[in-house]
């Protein structure tokens, strides 16, 4: 896409760690006229930045980073984007839109529209990412073929939204908008609890006695494996999205664990029937997702770094 085409003639990426990073190193390989400033409240942070080129300029003060920006997008921990955002307050041009790539959404808009009322807003977020982070985690191809989720708030243009869209569709993204609240409950069940548990039964390997510690790190293969790469996930980012969406997690983990007692209960009293039943029923799940080529189709599966998923109805998750 060349600067004609792109939405926008400058974006200004606020925290450039995984996802900020990427998105300034796909601007600069997918939309080469467009200028990418960026900046990150880390000095060091802003270090690599620069010798990385994830941004064509990185100054020292944030005021300079977004002072003739027409997209702001905020790239830190889901806690930190109103702290980030109300620092922007009078520094911004009047029509310069702010997104943000939170990976929950209702509290994220909430807080950023607290702090800069009457500022055009666009909330989003890329169902992208890895288990790494930081500004030496990023690449340019992370978003190709991969959802962005757009929730339109009260303080969103629809034209505005449509930008937006654009902007993503350019880095490579495919895109689907969401309410706010509907999204914050797809992905409580598609990333967010998934994540949880991981972090539980990695938690209660390692809580396990020294031999059979490992035996556990040496036969560690598979399924295990998988939920060792999740849960080595950034614990900043993951408490912060435990806490801004507590309600949608919280009414999901109250189902999973009434699945769980009903499994548990099928093991306990012999009820191969309920566990075949239940195992058939999940399995279809997987091949819908394959027939979707939501998943082993990608090009970079098995770098472990992939994520999506499609749930039952067609909605997406991660
Ligand atoms: N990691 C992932 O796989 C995905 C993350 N997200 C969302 O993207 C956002 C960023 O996540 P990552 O890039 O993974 O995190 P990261 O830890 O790699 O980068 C965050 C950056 O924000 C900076 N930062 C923190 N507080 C700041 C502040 N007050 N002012 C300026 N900079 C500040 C940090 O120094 C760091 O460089 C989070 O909201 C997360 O929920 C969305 C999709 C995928
Ligand atoms: O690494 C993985 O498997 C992920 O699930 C990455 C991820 C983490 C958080 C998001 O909001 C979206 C994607």
């Amino acid at each position: 896409m060349s600067g004609e085409n792109a939405p926008f003639g400058h974006v200004a990426i606020i925290g450039l760690g995984l996802i900020g990073g990427s998105i300034g190193l796909a601007v600069r390989e997918c939309m080469p006229d467009v200028t990418v400033s960026g900046w990150d409240s880390d000095a060091d942070v802003r270090a690599v930045a620069t010798r990385r080129g994830l941004a064509h300029v990185v100054p020292d003060t944030v005021a300079e980073a977004v002072a003739d920006a027409d997209l702001v997008i905020l790239c830190v921990p889901v806690r930190a984007m109103e702290e980030v955002a109300a620092t922007l307050a009078g520094k911004l041009k009047p029509d310069c839109i702010v997104s943000d790539v939170g990976s929950c959404k209702v509290s994220v808009a909430e807080a950023i529209a607290r702090v800069l009322p009457g500022q055009p807003i666009v909330p989003a977020h890329p169902v992208a990412g890895t288990e790494h982070s930081g500004p030496e985690a990023g690449f340019a191809s992370l978003f190709k073929n991969r959802w962005c989720i757009v929730t339109p708030c009260a303080a969103t243009d629809p034209d505005d939204a449509e930008k937006v869209m654009a902007f993503w569709r350019g880095i490579g993204a495919t895109v689907e908008t969401m309410a706010p609240d509907h999204h914050d409950l797809v992905l409580a069940v598609t990333s967010h609890v998934p994540h949880l548990i991981a972090y539980t039964i990695v938690g209660t390997a390692s809580d396990l006695e020294e031999v059979t510690r490992s035996e556990v790190i040496k036969y560690s293969a598979g399924g295990f494996r998988d939920f060792t790469r999740i849960a080595a996930s950034d614990p900043t980012m993951w408490r912060d999205v435990f806490l801004s969406n507590k309600h949608a997690v919280l009414e999901i983990l109250q189902r999973y664990s009434e699945d769980l007692t009903a499994l548990q209960r099928a093991i306990r009293w012999g009820d191969g029937d309920a566990l075949f039943e239940h195992f058939a029923k999940t399995r279809e799940i997987r091949r819908s997702i394959i027939e979707e080529g939501q998943d082993d189709a990608r090009p970079d599966f098995g770098r472990g770094d992939h994520t999506g998923a499609v749930l039952p109805d067609g909605t997406a998750g991660d």
